[in-house]
C-alpha cells in the first residue's frame, strides 16, 4: 500500500494538522506532557476540526497523539485551577486559551465531534487516560497500537465526565464494565480493549498508522451522505432532541431536493398559491 504523502494544513502551538488523500489529521503536539490537552490545546483541536468538517474534500479526521508515549493523557493538571482552567494573570503563557471565570473548553469539544458529520477515527499509541480516554471514546473508530493503554482517573485526581464520558462508553462495553473503569481507575491493555469492544483492531506500533489509513481509505470509497446518515443516527436516540434534530435536518436537505418542496419555494417566489396536488400521499 502506497504510503501517505500529509501536507500541513495550517500553524498551530499545540496541535499539528494535516491533510493528505480526503483524511485530515489532527494531532496533540505535547509529548512532554504525555500530550495533556490545556485551553489552548482544545481551542485549536476545535478550529482545527471545524476546518475539516467545512473542507468538502475532506471525507475522514484522524485524531492523534504526538508520539509513542501518548495518545493523550487528559486535563493538563498543572494548569487546572480551582473553578475551572483560568487564566493566570501573573503568567498568561501558563494557559494560553484559558478563561478569565474557570471553565471547561472540552464541553463543547465533545459536543462538536459528536456532531461532526465525518467519521472521526482515533489513532492510539501508548495512553489514553482520563480525558484523553474520553476523547478517543468519543472517535467513532478506534485503530490501536499494541503499546495502547486505556483507562479513566477522575476519581484519583478529583474529577468526572459523567457526560459522554460515561454515556457513550456505558454503549460500547455495557454498564458493568464502564463502571468499573470510572470506579476502580485500572488501566487496561489493547487486547484487553479490544475484548472489551472499545477498540476496532490492535496492530504493531510501527503499522498504527498504515493501518489507520487504510480503514480512512476504506471509507471514503463509501457514499459520503450514507457515512453522514449513519453516524446521525447512531447518535439520535442517545443524544435526544439534538439527535434527532441532526437526522431530522439531514432529512430535511434531501427533501429541498425534491420537487414537491421547490413548488413550495417557487409558489412562495411567484407569488401564488403552490400546487402540490400531483405529489403522492404516500401510504
Ligand atoms: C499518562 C501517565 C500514565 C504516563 O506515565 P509515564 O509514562 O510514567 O509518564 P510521567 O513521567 O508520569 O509523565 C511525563 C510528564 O508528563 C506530565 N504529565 C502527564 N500527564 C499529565 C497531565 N494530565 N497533566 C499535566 N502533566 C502531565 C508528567 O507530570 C511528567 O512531567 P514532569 O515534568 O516530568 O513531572 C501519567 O503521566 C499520568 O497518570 N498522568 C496523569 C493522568 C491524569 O491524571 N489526567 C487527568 C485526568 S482528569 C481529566 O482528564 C479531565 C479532563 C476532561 O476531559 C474533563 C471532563 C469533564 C469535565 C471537565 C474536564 C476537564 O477538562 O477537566
Amino acid at each position: 500500500m502506497a504510503a501517505i504523502e500529509w501536507k500541513e494544513a495550517g500553524e498551530f502551538t499545540d496541535i499539528k494538522y494535516h491533510k493528505a488523500e480526503g483524511i485530515a489529521k489532527i494531532t496533540i503536539n505535547r509529548p512532554e506532557v504525555r500530550n495533556a490537552f490545556r485551553p489552548l490545546t482544545v481551542i485549536e483541536m476545535s478550529r482545527a476540526l471545524d476546518d475539516a468538517r467545512e473542507d468538502t474534500e475532506i471525507g475522514v479526521i484522524i485524531l492523534t497523539g504526538e508520539g509513542p508515549d501518548a495518545f493523550c493523557s487528559g486535563g493538563d493538571q498543572k494548569v487546572r485551577g480551582d473553578t475551572g482552567y483560568l487564566e493566570d494573570p501573573e503568567n498568561p503563557q501558563r494557559t494560553p486559551g484559558g478563561a478569565s471565570v474557570g471553565r471547561f473548553h472540552v464541553t463543547d469539544f465533545h459536543v462538536q465531534m459528536r456532531r461532526c458529520p465525518k467519521p472521526i477515527v482515533a489513532m492510539v499509541a501508548g495512553y489514553a487516560i482520563g480525558g484523553g480516554h474520553v476523547l478517543h471514546v468519543l472517535c467513532d473508530l478506534t485503530i490501536a497500537a499494541e503499546n495502547a493503554i486505556f483507562g479513566q482517573v477522575g476519581p484519583r485526581v478529583g474529577s468526572f465526565d459523567g457526560g459522554y464520558g460515561a454515556s457513550v462508553l456505558t454503549q460500547l462495553v455495557g454498564p458493568k464494565k464502564a463502571k468499573e473503569i470510572w470506579f476502580l481507575c485500572r488501566r487496561y491493555t489493547a487486547r484487553e480493549a479490544l475484548e472489551m469492544g472499545l477498540v476496532n483492531a490492535v496492530v504493531p506500533l510501527e503499522r498504527l498508522e498504515e493501518e489507520t489509513v487504510r480503514w480512512c481509505r476504506e471509507m471514503l470509497e463509501k457514499s459520503p451522505f450514507a457515512l453522514r446518515m449513519l453516524k446521525a443516527s447512531f447518535h439520535a436516540h442517545e443524544d435526544g432532541f439534538a439527535g434527532i434534530q441532526q437526522l431530522a435536518h439531514d432529512a430535511n436537505l434531501l427533501f429541498y431536493g425534491t420537487e414537491e418542496a421547490q413548488e413550495g419555494r417557487d409558489a412562495f417566489k411567484e407569488k401564488r398559491r403552490p400546487d402540490f396536488s400531483k405529489f403522492p400521499r404516500r401510504p
